[in-house]
């Protein structure tokens, strides 16, 4: 049989992404979900119930641009959130999903959205060139129903303009970039300025 040497090259690259997401605490207890699309528009995705950080090439498989398994092992219960990411951004080659502290604690501090503005870090995001940036990262209230979700998130989109991330409250938050590289980046330094953000909201008090 032909080897997938994409499909292997992204897997191994989720992996790595897995391990330095957990080594910061970032994918507790099975929880979080990671994506990469390839040239062909199949998406490799972690398999449902997998712990993130601990990941073998056995525990990422394909699922088509509609999130049905291509394998009939059942992917992550939040595919539908990744299919529609990438629906809506054709750039995009990969999401990460972590469940992490800081994300999970200022959505219970906040509601509605993120505003973050004038980081220097904020130029780690793709395509912003100046800390005098502003940025807005809905948070959206947690659902089981993951279709009702997806949903509303594209309608977000579609009436606010593209965003770089969302929060889901009480649960973590989605990102992605052109690749797991970019993607991975986008994670580490939302979720630095999400704890600077959460502390922020304690010094107010
Ligand atoms: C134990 S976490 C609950 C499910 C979840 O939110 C998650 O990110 C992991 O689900 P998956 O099916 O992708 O393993
Ligand atoms: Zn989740």
């Amino acid at each position: 049989m032909l080897r997938d040497t994409e499909f292997e090259t992204r897997a191994a690259e989720l992996i790595e992404a897995g391990r330095f997401i957990d080594s910061r605490g970032w994918v507790p207890a099975t929880s979080g979900n990671f994506s990469a699309r390839l040239s062909d528009g199949r998406i490799a995705i972690t398999v449902s119930g997998r712990h993130k950080g601990r990941l073998r090439p056995e525990d990422i498989m394909l699922v088509d641009a509609a999130g049905r398994s291509l394998d009939g092992r059942k992917p992550s219960a939040e595919t539908l959130l990744h299919t529609g990411i990438y629906r809506r951004y054709p750039e995009a080659g990969a999401v990460l999903h972590p469940h992490s502290p800081a994300s999970t604690l200022l959505s219970r501090l906040v509601s509605g959205e993120v505003i973050l503005e004038d980081y220097e870090l904020l130029k780690a995001l793709a395509g912003i060139d100046t800390h005098a940036t502003r940025i807005a990262v809905p948070i959206f209230p947690n659902d089981q129903n993951i279709p009702r979700l997806a949903l509303k998130i594209e309608e977000y989109i579609e009436m606010h303009g593209d965003i770089y991330a969302y929060i889901i409250a009480g649960h973590g938050f989605y990102t992605w970039g052109r690749s797991v590289a970019d993607a991975l980046r986008h994670v580490e330094a939302l979720e630095f300025l999400f704890a600077l953000e959460t502390h922020m909201h304690g010094v107010k008090r």
